[in-house]
């Protein structure tokens, strides 16, 4: 799935790159205020969440129609999100770089931009849209290339999130200098979720290193057991797209990670 997700984002990103030149979008990048502090907001007491505005997925298909993102975001950050995810993913995702400008302009919560980054252009492309953080999955790249996108990533000021599925994924990651690390409960192969591989993975992490628990969060109980294995944040999708009331479905995984040691339901 990864493969095929990656080969169709490459074939797309050669036209973007025909039809806007790198030249052009790192001019835009001069004009766009400086990145949020991503690292912080994912950093702060308790368990931050993030809260990602995903339309459609591989593993669920329709997720939830999504006419207006910014109004979303908006009901996200009156949740207390920590942080949005906006999914820019067109095919598989049903995401846009223009769902990134929207939202952009509809909160002042950091932003990551959540797609399959596999060329400096699309780092590029993510801080002329406004993004604060940038998802780098290590399973999709090679070595060097995970740190040329990484050191890119600080170096236009934003934050890297990068995410893991086993032991030597993380151990690729730190070797990248990654002060955030997700490790995704799916498996991009099967596409199953597996919570107990953040329970795996997480305690062998530094204690210097931001940890983000991503997917399987449908409650409150899941955060608290993310929580329990040392989760900094949670990367929360369908568990808040698909409520009815988003801003309620956020403060609730809010206020049960102000103090996740309390069992809720
Ligand atoms: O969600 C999928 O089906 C999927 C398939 C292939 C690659 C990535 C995929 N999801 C990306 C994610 O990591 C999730 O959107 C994110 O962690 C939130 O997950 P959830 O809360 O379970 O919707």
């Amino acid at each position: 799935m990864l493969h095929e997700i990656v080969e169709s984002v490459q074939a797309r990103l050669e036209k973007r790159r025909e039809s806007l030149p790198l030249e052009q979008v790192q001019e835009a990048v001069s004009h766009v205020p400086a990145a949020l502090d991503g690292y912080g907001a994912l950093n702060a007491p308790g368990v931050s969440v993030i809260a990602e505005i995903k339309r459609q997925s591989p593993s669920k298909g329709a997720l939830a129609d999504v006419p207006e993102p910014a109004d979303l975001a908006a009901d996200y950050a009156r949740g207390g999100a920590a942080a949005i995810s906006v999914l820019t993913e067109p095919d598989y995702f049903k995401g846009s770089l223009a769902d990134l400008d929207t939202v952009r302009s509809s909160v002042s919560v950091p932003l990551l931009r959540k797609d399959f980054i596999v060329d400096p252009y699309q780092v590029w492309e993510a801080r002329a849209h406004g993004a604060d953080l940038c998802l780098l999955i290590v399973a999709a790249l090679k070595q060097e290339r995970l740190v040329q996108l990484h050191d890119l990533v600080e170096e236009l000021g934003m934050t890297a999130l990068v995410e893991v599925h086993d032991e030597i994924e993380a151990d690729r990651a730190m070797q990248a200098g990654a002060k955030v690390i997700g490790v995704n409960a799916r498996d991009l192969t099967t596409l199953e979720v597996d919570r107990s591989t953040f329970e795996r993975i997480a305690p062998g992490l530094p204690a210097s290193v931001v940890k983000v628990a991503e997917s399987g969060v449908r409650s409150t109980r899941d955060l608290i057991r993310y929580a329990s294995s040392g989760a900094d944040a949670v990367l929360v999708g369908e568990g808040v797209v698909k409520h009815g009331a988003p801003s309620d479905a956020v403060a609730a995984l809010v206020t049960a990670g102000k103090h996740p040691a309390t069992p809720r339901s």
